[in-house]
Formats: C-alpha cells, structure tokens, sequence
C-alpha cells in the first residue's frame, strides 16, 4: 500500500510496510529460517529479545550523547575522518554531504583507547571501556546471527561466516552518528510558482549500501532510518530503541553468491527530535578472501562473483562516492562462473 507520510521527500513514493521482527528466544529452527527469509526479501530485520544487557547500550550512548554536545572546536580533535576519528556534513573523498555529525571507530581495543584520547580528553578511559563493553557485546551477537544464518541455509560449516569478524584482526568499525532535529525547509530546487514546495525533512545520511558484512544499529527513540527495496520507494523503519535493526552488507551478499541482498538504507533528520544511532559493522581481516562456501555454488546457480579479498574491495568503497554501488565490479567473467562447481 502506498501511504504519503510526514518522514517524506517530496516527489517521492513511501511504502507503510511490516518488516521483519525476530525474536531471538524463540525455536532456533524457526529462527534461522526467518532470518533467512528476511535476509533473501529485505537483506533487513529487526532483532528482539537479543540479550545485549541495556546498561552496556545506555552507557555507550550516553558517552556518544556528551560527546556530540561539545564545542566543535573540542570534537575536532577527533578529526578529520580519515576515514577514522569525528566527521561533520562530509564524508567520504568523493563530496558526500548530510546532515551528520559521526565518529568512525576502528573496533580494534588498542585503537580505541588511542582514538578516546583525543574524543574525552578528561576521561578517556570511561569512553574507552565504554565502547569495549557495547564491541564485545555487539561482536558477539553478529556472531550468534551469522550462524543462524548458515544453519538456516544448510551450510555444513557454521561458523563459515561468524569466524571473518571473529578473527583478531577483524576491520570491524563502530560508527557513532547524530543528525539535528531541523525545521520544515522549503525546497528552492522545484517549480514553486504556484504553492511553495516543503521537505519536512533533510538527507542526514544519503542512499547506501554498508560495504561490510553485517551491521547492527541501534538508535535512540527518533525516526530517520529508511530501507528502499525498489529504485525510488523508501519503507520508513520505526525507531526501537529497544532493539537493534540488522542489515546485510555488500560482503555477506557476495559470501552467499547473491542469495541475501545487500540493503540500501538512508537516515533522514527528524524535526523535533536530535537522533543518534550507533552501527556496529562487522568486517572480515583486510586479507581474507570473499568467496561463497562450496554449498552455495550450484550448477544452477554459478559463481556470481570473482574471489577477491577484502582490502581489495574497501580501496573500490573508498575511491566511490556513497551512493554507488560496486560488487557489480567484482562479477565473474562469463567463462570464471562456475569455477569450483563440480
Ligand atoms: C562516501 C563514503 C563514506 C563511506 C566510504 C565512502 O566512500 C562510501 C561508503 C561509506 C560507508 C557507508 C557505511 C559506513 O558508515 C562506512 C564507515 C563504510 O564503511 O562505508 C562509510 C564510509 C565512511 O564514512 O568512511
Ligand atoms: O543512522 C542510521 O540509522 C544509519 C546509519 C548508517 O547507515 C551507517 O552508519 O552506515
Ligand atoms: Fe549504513
């Protein structure tokens, strides 16, 4: 059904849709069948139940809440992005803008405690053991939720998936992101001779796909997140600061040759509310190679992608600008297709 909605661009088509809710506590068969079927529809569900005790979240999110609150002149010091460290209205090297402010973490514990210094500079081991606490907390449910997800597809090797952001020396990175509660703008771009033309809200953080292989957000009680399943149709996802929101990434499509699909999502500002989410984004070792397990590779359905590792594929994420998809780049040629198909 398509509804018109205050959370709206104009010119464009909303969709009021039910997204996919998994309750963690329930029958582990079920379970993984449901998130597979999430996965294959939406690449997008919500998880319930999912026992990351609260004060492991509320702690993190009240240090990301005192962070943004400083001076710019303060959070600076925590920046540029390059990609790592604190970030305002760009990101990328390709001219990305938003209505965003970030601080892009490398999950490593040796680079957080580094990277606190320069966010806390009074007590950078409360923000430090902050961000560890809500890491392994997170890190493992990522875990728990790739597994579920090979058990439900039949792969023999369950932690096929879970072991690449298991690994030591995982490129995981938590994103701590904060968008302004803005006012009703008029829309300069379109033909207001007749009626002025409002955008009740503003791009916060544009149309993309997360290049890695899972992420978890989680934000607090303000809307903004929206997937899009069809070109140009956004389903508004309602906040839950209860719960956390999974999305599948560029690598976990390619890992399952194309059986799960990576989600293009966005956030939008909120008018009345200031919205803070944190994503948890699970990344493989930078020399692991990408390849789908031998199960997912049939003669009816051929290697879609070449091999290729994952250090190889960030240097294409960061040379593109937000909005542009890439594991199109990676495709196996014609007569590669079906290498390893017995
Ligand atoms: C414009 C960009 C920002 C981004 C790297 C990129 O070149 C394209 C992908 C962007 C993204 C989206 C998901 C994550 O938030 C992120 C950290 C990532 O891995 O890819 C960001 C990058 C970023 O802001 O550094
Ligand atoms: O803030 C949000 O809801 C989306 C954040 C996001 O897409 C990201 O950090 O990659
Ligand atoms: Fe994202």
């Amino acid at each position: 059904m398509m509804v018109t909605s205050p959370t709206q661009l104009s010119s464009e088509k909303l969709l009021a849709v039910h997204l996919p809710v998994v309750d963690l506590s329930a029958d582990r068969a079920e379970v993984s069948k449901l998130i597979v079927k999430a996965c294959e529809e939406y690449g997008f569900f919500k998880v319930i139940n999912h026992g990351v005790p609260e004060d492991i979240i509320l702690k993190l999110e009240q240090e990301g809440r005192e962070f943004f609150a400083l001076p710019e002149s303060e959070k600076q010091r925590a920046g540029p992005a390059n990609p790592l460290g604190y970030g305002c209205k760009s990101m990328g090297c390709k001219g990305d803008k938003g209505e965003i402010e970030y601080l892009t973490l490398n999950t490593n514990p040796l680079s957080i405690a580094q990277r606190s210094k320069t966010i806390s500079i009074n007590e950078p081991s409360k923000f430090s053991n902050a961000a560890s606490g809500y890491i392994e907390a997170v890190e493992g449910l990522a875990c728990e939720l790739l597994e579920l997800m090979a058990e439900g597809m039949l792969v023999p090797d369950t932690s096929v998936f879970s072991r690449l952001i298991r690994d030591v020396d995982n490129d995981s990175i938590l994103r701590l992101n904060h968008y302004p509660a803005l006012q009703v703008v008029e829309c300069k771009d379109r033909d207001t001779a007749h009626a002025p033309i409002y955008d009740s809200h503003k791009v916060g953080f544009g149309e993309h796909s997360d290049p890695q292989i899972l992420t978890l957000l989680r934000s607090n009680d303000a809307a903004g997140l929206q997937i899009s399943v069809e070109n140009g149709v956004w389903i508004p996802v309602p906040p839950d600061p209860t719960a956390f929101w999974v999305n599948v990434g560029d690598m976990l499509q390619a890992m399952t040759n194309g059986r799960f699909v990576s989600v293009r999502h966005r956030a939008l500002t909120n008018v009345s509310k200031t919205r803070m989410s944190i994503a948890y984004l699970g990344a493989p070792p930078l020399h692991a190679w990408i390849s789908a397990p031998p199960e997912m590779v049939t003669p009816n359905s051929l290697s879609l992608y070449r091999p290729f590792t994952w250090a190889e594929y960030k240097k294409t994420v960061y040379s593109l600008s937000l909005g542009d998809t890439r594991l199109h780049l990676f495709r196996a040629s014609t007569d590669h297709a079906g290498a390893g198909v017995a």
